[in-house]
């Protein structure tokens, strides 16, 4: 059986999507695996399945899977590149997607650039979530790094100089710190003034990207938090830029950026068995 497929990237955060409303294909972890591979599938950092929504209020249900197939609550890039990909099908420029952290309401700004609403951040521990009630604001780990949920489990560690931090080497061990439960999302932040920073994330699942959606927005609001950025700030990632603002009156977090169609094309499931 063919299974048509798009490939889209924001900011070097690429993807895989699928429409399973269409296409029903079943995953599992092997498959997941090696759709995402980039020798022995397609290639991406997250594959994204839409379906039909559950809920009436929502265009689109979306699920993120990392390439070792577990599922994530939130993918920013993913939401802003979902987003773009329901515009070309319907022309709209408003949507509100249904995931499992709730439903983001999104909106294209132009052909290139959308903004999406990652919903509030959740700060306690047990949201987060953190194996054991401690501050989140500087965990008990060399470092003092901060902690937030965008959906998903964010780490922040605030450093002077980028250049000299190996995310590679740290974010593969604190990923699976026995602090966080259900893994992490491991973000390394400089910051040039109060308004911009430098962000670099080893993501959960997926290793080091060009750039974290949910990471920007985590870096922000654990900024904000220890009282070193405004609101509304640049945040600037090896795959480019993205504008983050937490709204003071909603608490919400918004998210714009640019996002890219790379080009479209079939698989065929037969060479992906489960
Ligand atoms: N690239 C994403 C985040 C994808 C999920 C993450 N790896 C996790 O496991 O939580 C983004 O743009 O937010």
């Amino acid at each position: 059986m063919d299974i048509s497929f798009s490939k889209m990237h924001g900011i070097g955060n690429d993807f895989v999507i699928i429409d399973n409303s269409v296409n029903r294909i079943q995953l599992n972890n092997n498959r997941i695996a090696e759709l995402c591979d980039r020798r022995y599938g397609i290639g991406c950092d997250q594959l994204i399945i839409l379906s039909a929504p559950k809920d009436k209020k929502a265009d689109v249900y979306v699920r993120f899977f990392n390439p070792g197939g577990d599922e994530a609550g939130a993918c920013g890039n993913g939401s802003r590149c979902v987003t773009a990909w329901l515009h070309d099908k319907f022309q709209r420029k408003n949507f509100t997607l249904q995931t499992s952290a709730g439903l983001l309401p999104t909106e294209v700004i132009d052909a290139f650039t959308v903004k999406v609403n990652m919903g509030q951040p959740k700060m306690n521990w047990r949201d987060i979530p953190l194996q054991r009630d401690v501050d989140s604001l500087y965990l008990p780990l060399s470092g003092e790094p901060a902690a937030v949920s965008m959906g998903n489990p964010h780490v922040t560690f605030f450093v002077e100089d980028l250049s000299t931090v190996d995310p590679v080497f740290c974010g593969q061990v604190l990923e699976k710190d026995p602090l966080f439960p259900e893994g992490a999302n491991i973000g390394f932040v400089q910051m040039l003034d109060r308004q911009n920073m430098r962000v670099r994330v080893w993501e959960r699942g997926a290793g080091l990207t060009l750039a974290c959606g949910s990471g920007a927005c985590a870096s922000v609001v654990n900024a904000v938090r220890r009282g070193l950025a405004d609101r509304y700030c640049e945040v600037r990632m090896d795959g480019g830029n993205l504008i983050v603002e937490w709204d003071e009156a909603s608490n919400d977090v918004l998210m714009t950026g640019p996002v890219h169609f790379s080009f479209t094309g079939q698989f065929n499931l037969d060479h992906y068995p489960l």
